[in-house]
């Protein structure tokens, strides 16, 4: 056999010309020379967000490389998605700083007292200053299945707009130019004053500028507000661990601050009555002003539906259907829910959470995974139960803009997954948490309590007292949508009116997630159903009206809201005595 002649290595001209023997002889060969390490890490610790600017105008070329490194950064499925809108127009810069004082005034009012009093001292935009502004926006209309690695993980796009920025700040902060990342905008706000067409979204408004500020260290750290994070609190080994308070972020979210609760029940014992004469009513409005000291004249109404396998062990005297046959009746605003709504001077709002199949009219928040009777399986996987509750929170954000916030819901069956979670949640035995739901005679009612303490052994079983795992488990789509809208709707300042037991028991699982949620709900109703007395009394809260109401839908929080409408009128224009 001849020995294999050594014929010298054909080099690619295009592409990679490294050979494997040498990048095995030196794994290390594509570094940077030190000095060029050294200088990336110089700019990446100096990079600052810069809030103060000289009005000096910046020379086209460097806006030009800055957007160039912008163009250079990383996109997924290579789809370069972001779009950079330079704006120099002073009435344009103008409209956009006041918006964001507005939104500045906005956020401190939702903030613990000093907290939204430091939070107005801070200098947060140069948005008028500045002489250029770089709104990055998103274009999102291709369809994300299209997109490499975009049909599993839709918000790459947006990730990749992000990671623009991030270049983008590094060449300008080189340069010796100024960038400051502006998010305090409503975004639709944003998009309406540039002219963004439907499925293009911002990431917010690049202030660019010669800075009139050489920071040390990152502005809010130097203001006390909050301290850089040693790196090693942010690092996990392998997998997330058991204890999760050690690594939860702590919530903003308060209460409506003490001297606003104060104030209203002065203001209050100002009328010419006897002070609290109104009863329950004078409470709830104390709350009602606390939280809205401006008052509300309106509100929505947020129904949310979804079918329940549970169904299937007969522990209900109606068919599934009916679920999507009353949303389709509200939709029309011919529901229960609806009328009683548009009565009260609410709008109202239909929400598909899970039924057979989707409601033209209603939003869509639906389970995309499996799901279960709660005895032998969980009701939805925790994916979905996690996505549900954020879509809540922007649908009662949302809502949150209408004034009140008013839960209803539909679903056969509903009452006794309500009544499993009431049962863990509370800790209460089958004839303590299991009422008549609809209607159901005693067959179907022991049925009920069969079930329901076996989805309560299954839960205690996990040893968890996650309510997010909970309503995994023993929930339903309207219950996660509902937490989500309780959570979204007292974030954004909004009071949440609760009806029957379901609403309640979503109400508990989002005060179980963010305590401060107590403090923005009323109860609008005691319901018929066994559970719902020890759930309201958990959260703390006396019902406004007690007529053993079983219509679901949402009918007693509208009512309610009606009581409230007229009680703040009653503020406003009886005589006072000072
Ligand atoms: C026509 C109709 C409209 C409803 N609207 C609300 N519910 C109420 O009843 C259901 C729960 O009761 P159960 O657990 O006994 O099935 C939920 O849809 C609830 O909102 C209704 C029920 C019916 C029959
Ligand atoms: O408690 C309720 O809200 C209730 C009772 C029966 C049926 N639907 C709702």
């Amino acid at each position: 056999m001849p020995e294999p002649t050594s014929f010298p290595r054909p080099v690619p001209t295009i592409g990679d010309t490294s050979a494997a023997h040498e990048r095995s002889a030196d794994p290390r060969g594509w570094a940077f020379d030190e000095q060029t390490i050294q200088a990336l890490d110089s700019v990446l610790t100096a990079r600052r967000d810069i809030r103060r600017f000289r009005p000096d105008p910046v020379p086209e070329e460097l806006v030009r490389a800055v957007i160039e490194s912008g163009h250079a950064g990383p996109s997924v499925g290579h789809s370069q998605p972001w779009r950079f809108i330079v704006v120099e127009d002073a009435a344009l810069r103008d409209r956009a700083a006041a918006m964001a004082d507005k939104s500045r005034l906005w956020q401190a009012a939702r903030m613990a007292p000093e907290r939204g009093q430091q939070l107005l001292d801070l200098k947060l935009e140069g948005l008028r200053e500045a002489p250029l502004g770089l709104v990055v926006a998103c274009d999102r209309r291709a369809p994300a299945v299209g997109v490499l690695g975009r049909a599993t993980f839709t918000d790459a796009d947006m990730w990749s707009c992000a990671a623009a920025i991030e270049n983008m700040w590094l060449t300008a902060r080189a340069h010796g130019l100024g960038m400051g990342w502006v998010t305090l905008f409503q975004p639709e706000e944003l998009a309406e004053l540039l002219g963004l067409p439907e499925g293009v979204e911002t990431l917010g408004w690049l202030c660019l500028g010669w800075p009139d500020e050489r920071p040390p260290a990152p502005g809010l750290q130097r203001l006390a507000w909050s301290t850089k994070l040693p790196v090693d609190d942010v690092v996990l080994r392998d997998r997330w661990p058991a204890d999760d308070s050690l690594v939860k972020p702590t919530s903003h979210l308060r209460a409506p601050a003490q001297d606003r609760v104060v104030h209203a029940t002065d203001d209050a014992d100002d009328l010419l009555t006897t002070p609290g004469s109104l009863g329950v009513l004078d409470r709830a409005l104390n709350r009602v002003e606390a939280v809205r000291p401006q008052g509300v004249d309106g509100g929505c109404l947020v129904l949310a539906a979804a079918d329940h396998p549970v169904t299937s062990h007969r522990i209900s005297s109606f068919e599934t259907h009916v679920t999507a046959d009353v949303m389709r009746a509200n939709v029309a605003g011919q529901g229960m829910g609806a009328v009683a709504a548009a009565g009260a001077g609410l709008s109202s709002l239909v929400v598909d959470a899970g039924v057979e199949a989707p409601v033209a009219g209603a939003r869509g928040a639906r389970p995309l995974d499996p799901r279960g009777d709660l005895l032998a399986t969980d009701a939805l996987s925790s994916d979905d139960a996690e996505a549900l509750i954020q879509h809540g929170k922007q649908l009662g954000c949302e809502a949150a803009a209408h004034g009140m916030v008013v839960l209803g819901e539909v679903g056969i069956g509903n009452t006794t997954v309500a009544s499993a979670l009431a049962s863990a949640l509370l800790d209460l035995d089958a004839d303590q948490s299991v009422g008549l739901g609809t209607a159901a005679d005693a067959d179907m009612v022991a049925r009920k309590r069969v079930l329901v303490t076996g989805a309560r052994e299954r839960w205690l079983a996990k040893h968890s007292d996650d309510p997010m795992q909970l309503l995994a488990a023993l929930g339903g789509g309207e219950f996660a949508v509902l937490s989500g809208v309780v959570l979204g709707a007292a974030g954004a300042g909004a009071v949440v009116v609760l009806d029957g037991l379901a609403t309640s028991v979503a109400a508990l699982l989002a005060v179980r997630m963010e305590p401060a949620v107590q403090g923005y709900l009323i109860a609008g109703q005691q319901s018929r159903e066994t559970a719902h007395a020890a759930v309201l009394t958990e959260l703390g809260l006396e019902p406004l009206l007690a007529m053993r109401l079983r219509s679901g839908e949402g009918v007693g929080g509208c009512l309610a809201a009606s009581l409230l409408l007229q009680g703040q009128r009653m503020r406003r224009l009886v005589a006072r005595t000072r």
